[in-house]
């Protein structure tokens, strides 16, 4: 027991819940007790000095006593982190000289005063209120409001120099004119821009523009945190409040006006309005910015209840309600993902006016190539499905010796860090990691850089997020090379990139430098491809939402300091990751929505140089939703966008750029990307299926015929009888039963003949529920007509990638050719089947029954 007073049970169900193995649990706990903490800095450095010693089979628990003595004996409990606020952090941080006030970083000071009221900036001794500030500083208040006066007419070169002072851009983007424009027309704003296109200075500058303060609400706080850090280092003063704030007087500062910008959580500003109608009051409130806005509709891909709160802020600051104001603050909300749907939900939720501006980009991000593979993404399949990466990454020994002397050289000590920073399997490095070994036993060590002020990352679970990101071009944020084929984000300008086949010179090379994203499904999933990657020489790092705070902080930082090849991640690396030089994301098992895909995908490429986006998911088996809670409404609209997912990885013939950009409701007017893997293969062959479509059709139709009319079945159709429950596995065991011809065929292939039917319209949903894939399917009317037309007209359909895998005869696909020739016929099947029920010992139980491991690991320990 630890001074916590937290019971073994406690530890052990934390420790299962974050994914760990049974086996390291227990040993972790003999070794260092019922300390939560302990126990995850032993396992994470115990798998760490398992990889360093030789094994490449640190996946598997050592039974070598000399290195359990030795992870035991060398293990010290983690430093304890010291929480800062931002600022300290900010003045921990090499940013430029700025002008100081009294325990406030704050540069925006100078900026604006210097920048838009055109003297010089004086330097405040104290700053005891907002208004003191202002009056300080000569910072104009609120009821100025944003007007000539204060910005003169030319508030565009304006923004343009403070960007270029700023942030060293050259000049504002198209899209990020409009919506400043909007803001000075005192209008709300929707903004609609592709991820990595910029959205972020859109509520920026009009900080640095006005003096007044910009409060921007944000859903992570791994993300708030990232961009007031980002701020700091260019001098503009930022903070955050939210639930990771420990530091109280940030708030209190931030209600004063000490901030340029305030990024804060919506959980938060709800308790925060008075204050904030204050701060209106005194130093002024430019905006209020809704990142991330699709997480206020239902029908996105992350719902946050508190969201939808958030039209208070219309009622709250509106001139009607504020006597001080002249006009309503202007709300500016920003996503890349939103459906036209969400897109409806936000402007009413929001209580945005009906004059708000709506301002997108198109979602096409020319230098991102799709594609999907099949796989069983299960750990025996690691091998096979990463051998290119681990091949990239470890081919260039001498890179990565490099890296692995600059870590130990930097101090950061990286490698001592857990599950992250591999090594090649040269023995050289070997020994530079065993060297550093003793020394980093205290596990997590940051440097001053990477002491961040807050637990900054959501204590949550690891929320389905999304936003989708598609990204524009738009030019800038882009790498120089690509600027040829970027335009300035429209929508109706998306077909720049691949007109007539013209392809982008995008650079191969790139894709072997930069690092890559592999989002998998689950937490324990993080921890075993990150032991894999690592036992095999790639440096790689695990992050889900319950690693400790201190190594999901140190995988940040490496992250960015390019010192990680692969991060291993669930979605809780998603939104709002802003790193140039991604390469590649692979998602390893099926995403929950195309949305979350898109959000996550559009982390690479961000430089505009050509980045892989790969799907690995198993064609064989319909995905399903993850465990969340969820009500009927959100259930059905979860496997909507589960099934439009599914869908996306089925198809064959059609461009995956233009299937994405479609579903977010843009018009692909290209046709085409040229890059991904179906621009690239071509569609499969075309193939007739008039004959069994026509029987499976049959088939229900006579089905449902039969039951309306009478009730009851008739002799016809007396083998109908059999069906109690006319799903769709009892209509194709039918058929193979019926049919000699049919007898051997695969069920998943008759299931994407009824996708397509489905599609075409002649069979709908029969139980008036949402699943992934049809299951009760019953004939529409144009499903009956087709039955009835004489004509001799084929029905071409390009078969689905199930159907392609359950007939190849040269299976490519891994799983398939494991499974051997026979399992296709079904009596062969059957056979084998119950050879192997009669063989089977004890079915192992998938969920490990918490409370009967808890019982054994605390029988164990107790002995
Ligand atoms: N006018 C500009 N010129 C050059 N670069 C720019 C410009 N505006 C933004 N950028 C750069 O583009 C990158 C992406 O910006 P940002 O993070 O705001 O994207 P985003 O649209 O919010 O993406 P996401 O939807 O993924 O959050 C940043 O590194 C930013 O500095
Ligand atoms: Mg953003």
């Amino acid at each position: 027991m630890d001074g916590n007073d937290v019971t073994s049970d406690q530890v052990i169900a934390g420790l299962l819940d974050m994914g760990f193995d049974i086996l390291d649990i227990t040993q972790a706990i003999k070794a260092v007790g019922a300390s939560l903490d302990n126990a995850i800095e032993f396992i994470l450095n115990s798998s760490h000095r398992n990889d360093r010693n030789e094994s490449t089979s640190s996946m598997c628990p050592t039974d070598n006593k000399v290195t359990r003595k030795r992870a035991t004996s060398s293990f010290k409990p983690p430093a304890k982190l010291r929480q800062q606020n931002i600022t300290e952090q900010l003045k921990l941080s090499s940013a430029p000289k700025r002008i100081k006030m009294k325990g406030v970083y704050d540069a925006s000071v100078s900026n604006t005063n210097f920048l838009t009221c055109g003297k010089e900036p004086i330097v405040p001794s104290t700053v005891e209120t907002g208004l003191d500030l202002c009056q300080e500083i000569g910072m104009v208040p609120s009821y100025c409001k944003k007007d000539e006066k204060m910005f003169g007419l030319d508030w565009e070169r304006n923004a343009n120099d403070l960007l270029q002072k700023n942030f060293g851009y050259s000049s504002l983007k198209g899209f990020q004119k409009e919506v400043l424009a909007a803001w000075m027309a005192n209008q709300d704003c929707l903004v609609l821009a592709a991820t990595g296109s910029g959205k972020s200075l859109c509520f920026q500058i009009p900080a640095l523009v006005s003096g007044k303060v910009v409060v921007v609400i944000s859903p992570l706080i791994s993300l708030m945190h990232d961009q007031c850090l980002k701020l700091g280092k260019l001098g503009i003063s930022a903070c955050f409040l939210g639930s990771g704030q420990l530091d109280k007087s940030v708030e209190n500062k931030a209600m004063n006006g000490a901030y340029s910008i305030i990024y804060v959580c919506p959980e938060t500003i709800l308790r925060l309005m008075k204050p904030l109608q204050s701060l209106a009051e005194t130093r002024g409130i430019a905006l209020f910015a809704i990142d991330e806005v699709h997480c206020v509709s239902k029908w996105g891909h992350d719902f946050r209840p508190d969201y939808r709160r958030l039209s208070i802020l219309r009622r709250s600051f509106s001139a009607e309600h504020l006597k001080c104001l002249k006009f309503d603050i202007p709300l500016m909300a920003l996503t890349a993902t939103a459906t036209i749907r969400v897109r409806e939900d936000i402007l009413k939720s929001l209580c945005m006016s009906k004059e708000t501006h709506i301002i997108t980009t198109s979602f096409f991000r020319p230098n991102l190539r799709f594609s999907v593979k099949h796989s069983r993404t299960s750990v025996s399949s690691y091998e096979k499905d990463f051998s290119e990466l681990i091949k990239l990454y470890t081919k260039d020994k001498t890179a990565l010796k490099k890296l692995v002397l600059k870590n130990l050289d930097g101090g950061s000590k990286n490698s001592s860090c857990t599950l992250n920073g591999g090594t090649s399997g040269l023995d050289e490095m070997r020994r530079n990691m065993n060297d550093s070994d003793d020394s980093d036993d205290d596990g997590f060590q940051d440097s001053p850089e990477e002491k961040l002020s807050v637990q900054y990352l959501e204590d949550d679970y690891d929320r389905v997020q999304g936003a989708d990101d598609l990204d524009v071009f738009c030019g800038e944020s882009c790498g120089r090379s690509s600027l040829e084929f970027r335009s300035c984000g429209t929508s109706d300008s998306n077909n720049m990139a691949s007109k007539a086949g013209k392809r982008p010179a995008l650079n191969q090379r790139h894709l072997e430098e930069g690092p890559t994203i592999v989002y998998v499904p689950t937490r324990k999933q993080t921890l075993s491809l990150t032991k894999f990657l690592i036992s095999v020489g790639v440096k790689a790092a695990a992050y889900n939402a319950k690693l400790p705070k201190s190594h999901l902080r140190q995988v940040h930082g490496q992250f960015h300091a390019d010192e990680l090849q692969v991060v291993v991640a669930t979605i809780a690396f998603g939104m709002g990751i802003d790193k140039s030089n991604v390469r590649r994301i692979i998602h390893y098992g099926w995403p929950q929505s195309l949305e979350a895909y898109y959000q996550e995908a559009g982390r690479a490429g961000r430089d505009g140089e050509l980045a892989d986006c790969v799907l690995y998911a198993n064609l064989s088996r319909i995905p399903t939703l993850l465990p969340s809670q969820r009500s009927e409404e959100q259930t059905k609209q979860a496997y909507q966008m589960l099934s439009d997912c599914f869908r996306y990885g089925m198809k064959t013939f059609c461009c995956r750029a233009k299937m994405l950009v479609e579903y977010f409701g843009e018009e692909f007017s290209t046709g085409r990307c040229n890059l991904c893997d179906v621009c690239t293969n071509g569609p499969p062959e075309i193939q007739d299926l008039k004959v069994e479509a026509t029987l499976l059709l049959q088939l229900i139709a006579t089905y449902y015929a039969n039951k309306t009319s009478q009730g009851e079945f008739s002799n016809d159709v007396e083998a109908l009888k059999l069906i109690e429950n006319p799903n769709i596995r009892a209509f194709v065991r039918m058929i193979r039963e019926e049919n000699h011809k049919y007898a051997a065929s695969d069920f998943t292939w008759w299931c994407g003949l009824a996708r397509i039917l489905e599609e075409r319209g002649f069979i709908i949903e029969g139980d008036g529920m949402k699943h992934v894939q049809i299951k009760f399917p019953e004939p529409t009317e144009s499903g009956l007509q087709f039955l009835k037309s004489e004509s001799e007209e084929s029905f071409l359909v390009y078969p689905e990638a199930d159907m392609l895998l359950s007939t190849e005869t040269c299976k490519s696909y891994s799983s398939f050719s494991e499974w051997g020739k026979g399992w296709a016929d079904p009596e062969i099947r059957r056979q084998r089947l119950q050879r192997r029920r009669g063989s089977r010992r004890k079915p192992r139980s998938r969920k490990p029954n918490l409370s009967t491991v808890r019982g054994r690991l605390s029988a164990k320990l107790t002995k």
